[in-house]
């Protein structure tokens, strides 16, 4: 009964104006596999994947005018300031019909973290981690091919320590408040996956239990 009260109030608080909505960020440092794997959710959870990285390198080629220094502050591998990345994806939430959301590689560090609890209220259901070793995710990274200003060995470097240095204590903080649900990154795509799976099944059970209780 005490964790039916408990996903009652989690759900039901999300609330971004009037739409109420199910939030779960997925983080892990560059090359860990958010990307991969947000496709395979997507594909049998129904959820709407929002990379970060993604709206902003969308909002460089739209030729807005923050994009010369977006561009600047990915090649250099900082975190753009907070508004321009909360606006993006609050904008993304509201035109997606869509209540159940995958925020991957948000937030990164504290000011990102902070900022969007207070200009959208949400609080994610739990955080999907994704733990990898430094040496695998550089492979990762030089083999990934997309044509991106940071997949180069300077960049990864900065970005590693961006990494430990910013958005881990993210993920201790909501450790401390026992949100995060770690995966083994490091085995191959499809074994990733299966565990994942293990996690939203019982995600989508809970879901369930709250409709025919609320019903
Ligand atoms: N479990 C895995 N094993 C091996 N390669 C992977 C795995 N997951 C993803 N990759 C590959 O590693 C690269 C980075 O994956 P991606 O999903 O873009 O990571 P992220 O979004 O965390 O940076 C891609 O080329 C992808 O195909
Ligand atoms: N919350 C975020 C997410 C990404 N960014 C910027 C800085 C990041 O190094 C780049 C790329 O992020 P992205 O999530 O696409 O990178 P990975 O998929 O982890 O390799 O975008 C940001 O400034 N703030
Ligand atoms: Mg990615």
């Amino acid at each position: 009964m005490g964790s039916a009260t408990e996903a009652t109030k989690d759900i039901s608080e999300n609330l971004l104006g009037h739409k109420k909505v199910t939030v779960v960020f997925v983080l892990g440092g560059p090359g860990s596999g958010k990307g991969t794997q947000c496709a395979n959710i997507v594909e049998h959870y129904g959820f709407t994947h929002l990379s970060a990285g993604d709206l902003l390198r969308a909002e460089i080629k739209s030729g807005s005018e923050n994009g010369t220094m977006i561009q600047n502050m990915i090649k250099e591998g900082k975190i753009v300031p907070s508004e321009v990345t909360i606006k993006l994806l609050q904008t993304a939430i509201l035109e997606s019909g869509n209540d159940k959301f995958l925020i991957d590689g948000f937030p990164r560090n504290e000011e990102n973290r902070a900022a969007f609890e207070r200009v959208t209220g949400i609080v994610p259901e739990f955080v999907l981690f994704f733990d990898c070793s430094e040496e695998e995710m550089e492979r990762r990274l030089l083999g990934r091919n997309q044509g991106r200003v940071d997949d180069n060995i300077e960049t990864i470097k900065k970005r590693f320590k961006v990494f430990v240095e910013s958005s881990l204590p993210v993920v201790e903080h909501y450790e401390s408040l026992g949100k995060v649900k770690r995966i083994d990154a490091a085995k191959p795509i499809p074994e990733v996956f299966e565990d994942i799976k293990v996690i939203f099944s019982s995600l989508a059970s809970k879901v369930m239990k709250l409709v025919i209780i609320s019903s």
